[in-house]
């Protein structure tokens, strides 16, 4: 099982070594517009799960939010200190 900054290692290994397998890689290259789709998509389906879903059913949800927020936060170059400072 993995923790937020171990993914978020791997994401920015993914960005540097580029594998042609990487479904990051390709969401990277499509773009900050597509990447923000894919946060707000998320972001909904938190919510309908949070209101209707099952405690694993939210938490997937959750996970696939985080990893979104993630990609966006490689394709723009942020840290995790970067986000950390206003915890
Ligand atoms: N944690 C995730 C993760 N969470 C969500 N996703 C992606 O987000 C999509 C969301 O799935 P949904 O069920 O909402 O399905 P969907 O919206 O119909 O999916 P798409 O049509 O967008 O593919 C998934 O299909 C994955 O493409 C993830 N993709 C990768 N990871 C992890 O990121 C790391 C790097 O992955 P790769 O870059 O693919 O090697 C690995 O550790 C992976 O486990």
């Amino acid at each position: 099982m993995k923790n937020f900054e171990e993914l978020f290692s791997e994401l920015q290994r993914k960005a540097t070594e580029r594998p042609a397998d990487s479904g990051t890689v390709k969401e990277l290259d499509a773009g900050i517009h597509f990447i923000g789709k894919k946060v707000i998509e998320e972001a909904g389906e938190v919510w309908i799960a949070a209101e209707y879903q099952s405690d694993e059913e939210l938490s997937e949800e959750i996970s696939q939010l985080l990893y979104h927020l993630q990609v966006l936060m490689v394709a723009r170059g942020l840290s995790l200190q970067d986000i950390y400072r206003y915890l």
